[in-house]
């Protein structure tokens, strides 16, 4: 596995903050989203342009994202190429708007690899925590939304979610 920069907390960490944000979550207390990111077809590209190549790619995707959130919010390696981020403070509705900001960005972004120019893009999948909700009920709208958005061909944000 691609060593992240700035390190990543893992799967664990992440689904013990996700238990505390819930736990917390109280009506009229400030939102709290959560995002799925999945690099799309990340097998072909380690298929033609090597191991090497897919590890920078990954490197970059957490830098970008790094930038594009807030110190606050909490950003976690949960699968192979799938990464989550708690976005606290945010709906539903802004929390999408953040998540076509990163899709984008990442479409636009070049990657320079042996004299090539590679494009990548990636999936989101979101949805806004409930009050009451489990962190299975929580994983599973928002893997629900990005496996949508995978099955429409990627390169899309999807939310399933309460409003
Ligand atoms: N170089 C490198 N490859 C990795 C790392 N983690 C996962 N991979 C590779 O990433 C690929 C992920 O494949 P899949 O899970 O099928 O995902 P995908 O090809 O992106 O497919 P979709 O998500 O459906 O678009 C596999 O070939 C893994 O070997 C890593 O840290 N470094």
């Amino acid at each position: 596995m691609a060593a992240c920069s700035p390190p990543c907390p893992t799967p664990f960490a992440f689904e013990r903050q996700l238990r505390m944000e819930l736990a917390r979550l109280r009506p009229g207390r400030p939102p709290i989203s959560m995002l799925f990111v999945d690099i799309d077809r990340l097998k072909q590209i380690v298929k033609s342009d090597g191991q090497q190549t897919a590890d920078k790619i990954l490197i970059v995707l957490v830098q970008t994202i790094s930038r594009m959130i807030h110190y606050s919010d909490f950003f976690a390696r949960i699968g192979a190429d799938q990464f989550a981020i708690l976005l606290k403070e945010q709906d539903g509705y802004t929390a999408m708007e953040l998540a076509e900001a990163i899709r984008a960005r990442v479409m636009r972004t070049r990657l320079r690899h042996a004299n090539k120019s590679l494009s990548l893009t990636l999936s989101c999948g979101l949805t806004e925590l409930e009050v009451g909700q489990t962190s299975e009920e929580a994983y599973r709208h928002a893997l629900e939304a990005l496996q949508h958005a995978k099955a429409q061909g990627g390169n899309r944000c999807q939310r399933v979610g309460p409003r």
